[in-house]
């Protein structure tokens, strides 16, 4: 490992205001990253930098921002001129925080605003508008709102910096269109803004797009070596197989509360494919009590939740020593939640690049941390497929686990949940894995009998009704083992036939992988309507 270099070598190259405030923030090294990045003959440079997920690459890419704004001559005041794009609400947050913090002792200040959903777009746009915003971190659908505006559009013409914070996020199909309307907006390239791209990752295909942002001569940096993976080496991986979906939130409880018991200031997040699991897993694990023994605090977070409750729990458990976060994607990159210990990944993440971003929200800043993938056989060939990931299989069973006693206490927990959490948990899941169905090796007929598979494990004695509307949306219409509002004997508004409470303790759930009752009246549906076609999941990223 390279000796640390201290920011102290950096007089003379960073602002006094920038070094003091470093100081404050006691960054008093510089980490892998950003030694490279400071350490260019010149901060104005294009730039594409990949690290480590935790390594500081926040104040990697602003510092040379910032260093820049405070000593580059005419930038009016009213002007932006530096716009960082981040993929989340949260993470825009995040990043003008740290940025507030370096440019505290600035004079004049450097304003930095903020344009993301789920905010009050109409006030924020008016301090926009009046105020000195040299900063502006945005989240992409937010900044085409205000860019409608002429007023807004016209704060920008003086651009010097353009930052991609999870730059293969932001370069992806998802956001590309977002992205190049935005950029339609900005002055040209070839006026000579800085473009500068961050990332854990930076998959091959994004080279043909980096155009956009990157002159063709771009410094291209990384602490990675070539062959090296890009999860952190101090978090261990293991994968803890489950032999059918019904253990899933069993093998769950068992692992948390033998951590719990290992750790009491246990620190987790745990990842789900969607946002209703995500909220169905955290009623779970609030009527466990977190984990046993003893009470541990749990948390969620995900799309479905109002902007003020997440930023609530975003601060929450920021400031947490101790608790478990359900959550979905929307924190799956960037997001900085200190001494987050142990993360555990329900399922399969919607990619490989998602499997390392959620890893590494753990063992930040140098911390240990330990990540942890919970599969079902049709999962694991993810595994397989990605042999580049030090992934061990647990073998070990604590002292402390007890199968039984877990399986238990999740069926007590699930009498507990409303029916509606439930099928919004089956009809999020349904969707999901329709959209993995090549990864899982199913066919549609497949996807559903594992639903319906997790309907039980959910306690439900039948598989929740769906409207026709959303089994034809997802391009499932027709497949035998869906039970439609309107037909199967199910009014139609009527929120499900399994609504008849929990399953009798050791009654055995339906059993879907038989042409059942509900399969044979499915066939009612008629042939397969055209199904809509996703490339990629519906993620909850936003
Ligand atoms: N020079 C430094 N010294 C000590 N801590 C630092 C330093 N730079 C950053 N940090 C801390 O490291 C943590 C991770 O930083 P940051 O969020 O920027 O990582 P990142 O590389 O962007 O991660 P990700 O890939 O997940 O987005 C933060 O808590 C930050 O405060």
């Amino acid at each position: 490992m390279e000796t640390p270099v201290a920011y102290s070598t950096m007089a003379g190259r960073l602002q006094p205001q920038l070094l003091k405030a470093l100081d404050q923030m006691e960054y008093k090294y510089m980490t892998p990253v950003q030694q490279k990045v400071l350490q260019l003959p010149n901060f104005t440079d294009d730039c594409l930098v990949q690290a480590k997920t935790g390594t500081g690459k926040t104040i990697a890419f602003l510092l040379p921002a910032l260093q820049t704004l405070l000593t580059t001559k005419g930038l009016p005041r009213s002007q932006v001129g530096l716009l960082v794009l981040a993929p989340t609400r949260e993470l825009a947050q995040q990043i003008a925080d740290e940025c507030n913090k370096l440019t505290s002792l600035c004079q004049p200040p450097l304003d930095c605003h903020i344009a993301v959903g789920g905010s009050n777009k109409k006030s924020a746009l008016n301090k926009f508008l009046t105020g000195k915003p040299t900063i502006l971190v945005a989240t992409p659908g937010r900044l085409i709102d205000y860019l409608s505006e002429a007023a807004t559009r016209a704060k920008f013409t003086d651009l010097r910096c353009l930052v991609l914070d999870e730059a293969d996020r932001m370069l992806d199909q998802g956001f590309m269109p977002a992205l190049v309307k935005i950029l339609q907006q900005m002055p040209p390239k070839s006026t000579g803004w800085q473009g500068m791209c961050f990332s854990a990752t930076l998959p091959p295909s994004i080279n043909k797009v980096l155009h956009l942002v990157l002159k063709p001569n771009h410094v291209r940096l990384s602490t990675i070596d070539k062959d090296e993976v890009p999860t952190v080496d101090a978090i261990p991986q293991s994968l803890l197989a489950v032999n059918s979906i019904d253990d899933v939130f069993p093998a769950l409880h068992s692992l948390l509360s033998c951590e719990k018991y290992d750790n009491p200031m246990l620190k987790a997040v745990i990842f789900s494919s969607t946002a209703r699991q995500a909220a169905l897993m955290y009623q779970i694990f609030g009527h466990t009590g977190g984990a046993a023994p003893g009470k541990i605090p749990v948390y969620q977070m995900h799309s479905r939740m109002n902007q003020a409750a997440r930023n609530r729990t975003v601060e929450e458990f920021k400031a947490a020593q101790s608790g478990l976060l359900f959550a979905s994607d929307v924190v799956g990159r960037g997001m900085d939640f200190p001494d987050v210990g142990l993360v555990v990944q329900i399922g399969l993440p919607s990619d490989t690049e998602q499997y390392v971003h959620r890893v590494g929200r753990t063992g930040r800043a140098g911390k240990l941390g330990r990540a942890v993938i919970v599969l079902i056989p049709e999962e694991l060939s993810f595994v397989r497929n990605n042999r580049q990931f030090p992934i061990k299989e647990t073998t070990t069973v604590h002292p402390r686990a007890s199968p039984t006693l877990s399986a238990d206490v999740i069926r007590q927990a699930l009498e507990k949940i409303p029916e509606q959490s439930k099928t919004q948990a089956y009809v999020a899941f349904l969707g999901f894995t329709k959209t993995l169905k090549k990864v899982h090796g199913l066919e549609s007929n497949g996807v559903v009998q594992l639903a319906n598979r997790f309907a039980a494990s959910m306690g439900c004695t039948e598989p929740p009704a769906l409207e026709s509307s959303t089994v034809g949306k997802m391009g499932l219409k027709g497949v035998p083992g869906l039970i439609i509002k309107g037909r199967n004997g199910v009014p139609a508004g009527e929120p499900s036939r399994n609504s008849r409470g929990p399953m009798p303790r050791g009654k055995k759930p339906f059993d879907d992988s038989t042409p059942s009752a509900s399969g044979a009246e499915n066939s009612r549906n008629g042939p397969t309507g055209g199904p809509r076609s996703h490339k990629r999941p519906r993620r909850d990223v936003r």
